[in-house]
């Protein structure tokens, strides 16, 4: 993380030398004031030079920090700008495998960390290089006194290395802590309304509280470490000066060693503070920038998505830069020609979430045509949605492979496959923001006289007015969803169905939208509706992660126990044969739907 620093870390240092020169050679400079005093002569040169050094030391120490302080702003920076911009290239199922708080605390507490660990190794070289510095100009002045130093500053030393690494343990399972807590919070927070419905509050509220706790409790650890640590230190200085004290009082009395080089040696005894201080202080940083780099740099597990054709199987390793290939540059088999064949195709499509988990889909062959309503239906867990993230290349097949245009995924990037389909999820349809950010999140470059067109084709006119409201109702939700996903007529709509009821007339927009689309273009639904089902020109029925059949309603009811049990499941046969209806009818239905009071 420093490394692209260099040079500002270079001149740091560079800075950092010249302030420690001048505070190193102050006290020799007093020593000569003091000399001069008792020897009669010039006063006058001495203390320039003294008042000379002082000033520049505090301006060199005050550029050298606002230098670092920036450095460490930066630093903080590069790692949030590579997390978030990691998080987006990521493989979704790499990323959902996480808890999302987990993730966020990671680009917002541990990066914080960094700071003061970035400028910390400047702050370690400069303190070494002063106590070295201070130790050889003790031993200019009297050596015996270095050794009463020596000893201090080695008892110091060895304390210090016994009890640093504690810290950085400490501040480890400090941000584990906040990770916890993160995710917690995050997925409590989610699920406001159930935790407040099932009377849960405290119990979350304590089980996160835990978590603050333990953060605390780790943190608490560090600082009592880092307290004992600066104790230590500052105990072992002044032990030293007593004893330097003592020893340099009975010297100067033997006529051993001149007052003035005792007075000298104590000022750089009371200057080892400095380094001292430094090195514990810039020692703590370190191990919590160590704990937190760590933490950063584990998320270079997640597997980014590749961004040009031909290297889907691989995940991408962290740092490489991968050359976009222009789109058709690849294009080495297959028919070309868009208007025949299937859109989409899958050739004995085998996958698996994970290498020691069974593989949810089997040999599975399929062919989605251009034009048309393709319905998906089967019990849960039979592998549809695991179909729509093949599709959408969330997952990659195990063996087998998909063809767009008859030509293979592998050879198109993870874009252009995109580019060409629109999808509508399930659980979270809509992204923070307004009405009109939603309809226009795949083209943000829609205008207005698009969005309008678009909302009123899925009925809902009156959200014309209000593009900038940002609180819609659940089934509002769903058809901003499908406006979006519809707003230039996509290729292929893929559309995995609400499971929630939703009331009759969002039914209807939604399938007199999926109807007229049909028409143009590919749809393919994981149909959780009745409407839905019969409305579709061709069912796909899914057991196990094979197709057992595929057909129309009609044919299939007459055929397939499974889709017959599934379609009775859904109560739709009964009723229709009872008010002898046929699937047309459903059409004229919820045309006149809007005029009836109730239904
Ligand atoms: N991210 C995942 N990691 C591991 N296993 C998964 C993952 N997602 C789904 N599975 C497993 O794959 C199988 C098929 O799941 P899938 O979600 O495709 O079924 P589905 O037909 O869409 O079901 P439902 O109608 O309930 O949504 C299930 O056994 C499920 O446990």
């Amino acid at each position: 993380m420093l490394r692209p620093h260099r040079r500002t870390m270079a001149l740091g240092l560079f800075l950092g030398l010249i302030a420690s020169a001048a505070g190193l050679a102050t006290p020799m400079v007093t020593k000569w004031v003091l000399d001069s005093f008792s020897g009669g002569v010039d006063l006058v040169t001495p203390i320039a030079v003294l008042a000379a050094l002082v000033v520049a030391g505090s301006v060199i120490t005050l550029w050298q920090s606002i230098l670092l302080g920036t450095l460490a702003e930066r630093i903080v920076l590069d790692a949030r700008t590579s997390i978030i911009r990691r998080y987006f290239r990521a493989r979704v199922l790499d990323l959902q495998a996480r808890a999302t708080g987990e993730l966020v605390t990671r680009v917002t507490a541990d990066t914080g960390l960094l700071h003061q660990a970035s400028s910390s190794i400047i702050g370690l070289i400069n303190a070494g290089i002063g106590l070295i510095g201070t130790l050889v100009l003790m031993a200019v002045l009297d050596l015996t006194l270095l050794a009463c130093t020596l000893g201090a500053v080695a008892v110091v030393g060895v304390l210090m290395f016994l009890l640093l690494p504690r810290i950085g343990q400490a501040q480890t399972a400090a941000q584990a802590s906040v990770g916890n807590l993160g995710a917690n919070l995050e997925g409590a927070l989610r699920a406001i309304r159930t935790v407040k419905a099932s009377r849960a509050e405290g119990r979350q509220g304590d089980q996160i509280v835990g978590n603050a706790q333990d953060a605390a409790r780790h943190s608490i650890r560090a600082a009592r470490v880092a307290a004992a640590v600066w104790t230590i230190a500052w105990s072992g200085i002044n032990l030293a000066v007593i004893l330097i004290l003592a020893v340099g009082a009975w010297r100067a009395s033997e006529g051993l060693l001149e007052v003035s080089s005792l007075v000298a040696f104590l000022l750089y005894v009371f200057q080892l503070m400095g380094p001292i201080g430094e090195l514990t202080q810039n020692l703590t940083a370190l191990q919590a920038g160590i704990a937190a780099s760590g933490r950063i740099n584990e998320l270079e597990s997640i597997a980014l998505e590749p961004s040009s054709p031909g290297s889907a199987e691989a995940a991408v390793p962290a740092g490489s830069t991968e050359a976009i290939v222009p789109a058709g540059s690849a294009q080495t088999t297959g028919p070309a020609s868009e208007d025949d064949g299937p859109v989409l195709a899958l050739q004995g499509v085998t996958a698996r979430y994970g290498p020691d988990t069974s593989p949810v889909l089997h040999g599975l062959d399929l062919e989605i045509p251009r034009r048309g309503h393709t319905a998906i239906v089967g019990p849960s867990g039979a592998g549809k949605t695991t179909l729509f993230s093949l599709l959408l290349r969330f997952l990659e097949p195990e063996e087998g492979r998909i063809l767009l245009d008859g030509r293979p995924y592998t050879e198109w990037s993870h874009r252009e496959v995109r580019g060409r389909l629109a999808y509508v999820e399930q659980e979270t349809p809509v992204v923070p923001g307004t009405v009109g950010d939603n309809v226009r999140f795949t083209h943000p470059d829609a205008t207005d006289a698009e969005v309008r067109e678009v909302l009123r084709s899925v009925r809902l006119d009156e959200l014309e007015p209000a593009l900038h409201a940002t609180d819609v109702s659940g089934g509002q939700r769903q058809r901003i969803a499908l406006a979006r996903a519809l707003l230039r007529t996509p290729e292929v709509l893929l559309l995995d169905e609400a499971t929630a009821q939703v009331d009759g007339l969002t039914e209807a927009a939604v399938q007199a939208c999926i109807q007229e689309h049909a028409r143009r273009g590919a749809v393919v639904t994981i149909a959780h509706r009745l409407s839905t089902v019969l409305d579709a020109d061709r069912i796909v029925v899914v057991e196990d992660g094979q197709i057992r059949a595929q057909g129309t309603h009609p044919e299939l009811y007459e055929s397939d126990d499974l889709y017959r049990s599934l379609v009775e499941a859904l109560r739709i046969q009964p009723f229709l044969e009872k008010q002898n209806l046929r699937t047309s009818d459903l059409d004229r239905l919820t045309e006149i739907q809007p005029t009836m009071p109730s239904v």
